[in-house]
């Protein structure tokens, strides 16, 4: 391993920086050094709430604890590098951005030509490369930094992992989803008002989640308004004992009104086969998924109408307008914490890592620990789940089909589940610091 990017200095025992880098040993109490920082930041994917409060600190950590005064913000994501402007970053420029929500570099998907990329990191002389983004801007960012490592330049890239679905593995909670959960509450509580004031009113609230139902499962126990959630990790049916249509039913006949969440990637296999375009991909390659509530909507109608029952039911996609927003009090802290640790950990001459808290300690984790591990998910037999249904009092579609099976770890757990006992699985994914390995050095 070669420091020579790396100025030695030892920093004061009791300082916050010392202690924070104490924690994970001597070798990073070594400063990256080079004739002069040259930094780039860049935002990929979806929007996400607190991307500019991220873009702020990292800009004025850098600027205000080391001194960097270039500070680059490549435009519209990975093609920017090649594609578009730059943006000089300063302090002044970033001051008041975190007000607003979206990114003020813009950001796109697809356009990833790792070779463009790293030619114009090489000729523009950068060497700290800020990546912000989900797991495909983390994966194009792991191959940023190996085609880095094979030229065998000096530059740091520094992953802070970003989606609203909350799914990134291994770090405890991703930015925005606080923001995130507290907007999708004001869309149920829409549904709530509208269902309430129509006979046999339904809500039908649709929200982020294309793989888990994180948003749509914290939502609907922070509101409490909703009557049933549905989620990707929880197959559930529409006819029959147990199934949603007599859910409905019993619920309209007993409250009047009733709402239901569903999380956009639920329930995909119920979309009916004309309007399955299983083939349709983004520029990223992402599947695009079908309007779920949509469909389910024109099914519920459809149901009631053969029962010659009157109802009025009221779809509500907030799905822009909840990623669109400023972050909250929450997230911005948590912004800032993120950004000042993953500047601290590539100041102090790491590379090839996201950071971002593991059990509540901020951890340097290496691209490829990152990228084996599959998305974070729901788990519908841990406690979690089991708490939303005995909040909603929905059925657990489990009559129909078997628990999901799930490769992580399985620990023989009993939990109560709709009156029912089921076996149930805890995921015992790489959450201990301890055996995250060190991200390497730049060379
Ligand atoms: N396997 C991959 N290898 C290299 N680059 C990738 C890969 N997957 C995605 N990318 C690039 O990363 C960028 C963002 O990817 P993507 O659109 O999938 O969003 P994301 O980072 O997963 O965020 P979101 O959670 O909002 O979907 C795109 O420019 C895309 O080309
Ligand atoms: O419409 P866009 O911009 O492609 O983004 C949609 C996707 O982005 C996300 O918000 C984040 O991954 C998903 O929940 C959603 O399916």
């Amino acid at each position: 391993m070669d420091d020579t990017v790396a100025q030695k200095i030892v920093v004061e025992k009791n300082s916050p920086r010392g202690t924070h880098f104490r924690r994970a040993g001597p070798r990073q109490k070594v400063y990256f050094e080079s004739e002069e920082v040259h930094a780039c930041i860049v935002t990929c994917g979806g929007l996400c709430p607190g991307l500019n409060t991220v873009i702020r600190e990292i800009v004025c950590g850098l600027y205000h604890m080391y001194g960097v005064h270039k500070v680059l913000g490549i435009e519209g994501g990975y093609r920017g590098f090649y594609a578009r402007n730059t943006i000089p970053l300063t302090p002044k420029v970033v001051n008041d951005i975190h007000k607003r929500g979206g990114t003020i570099l813009g950001t796109s998907r697809g356009g990833q030509d790792t070779s463009k990329i790293v030619d114009s990191i090489q000729d523009r002389g950068i060497n700290q490369v800020y990546i912000i983004g989900g797991d495909g801007t983390q994966k194009g960012a792991s191959v940023i930094f190996e085609e880095i490592r094979r030229r065998g330049l000096k530059v740091a890239v520094a992953g802070i992992p970003k989606t609203i679905d909350n799914d990134i593995p291994i770090i405890d909670k991703s930015f925005g989803f606080d923001t995130a959960v507290e907007e999708a509450q004001r869309a149920i509580s829409a549904g709530h008002i509208e269902s309430e004031s129509f006979e046999n009113g339904i809500g039908l609230v649709k929200l982020m989640g294309r793989y888990s139902g994180f948003i749509a499962m914290y939502a609907t126990l922070a509101s409490r308004d909703v009557d049933c959630c549905l989620i990707p990790e929880s197959p559930f049916y529409l006819e029959g004992p147990g199934g949603l249509f007599e859910f409905i039913e019993k619920r309209l006949k007993e409250n009047g009104h009733m709402v239901i969440v569903i999380a956009e990637g639920a329930g995909q296999e119920l979309v009916s086969e004309s309007l399955r375009t299983t083939d349709q991909q983004d520029a990223s390659g992402n599947k695009l998924l079908q309007d779920v509530g949509l469909c389910i909507s024109q099914k519920i109608k459809d149901h009631f109408k053969r029962k010659k029952m009157v109802i009025n039911l009221k779809y509500i996609d907030p799905t822009y307008m909840i990623r669109a927003v400023p972050s909250n009090a929450s997230d911005n802290v948590y912004c800032t914490l993120l950004a000042q640790s993953v500047i601290h950990g590539t100041m102090a001459g790491y590379t090839g890592f996201i950071g971002g808290p593991v059990n509540g300690r901020h951890a340097y984790i290496p691209f490829h620990r990152v990228l084996v591990e599959k998305q974070n998910k729901v788990v519908i037999t841990d406690r979690m789940w089991a708490r939303l249904l005995s909040s909603t009092h929905q059925p657990s579609f489990m009559d129909h089909k078997d628990v999901m099976e799930d490769d992580t770890e399985k620990v023989g757990q009993t939990l109560q589940v709709n009156g029912k006992s089921h076996l149930g699985t805890t995921t015992a994914k790489a959450r201990d610091t301890e055996s995250i390995e060190e991200p390497s050095k730049p060379i």
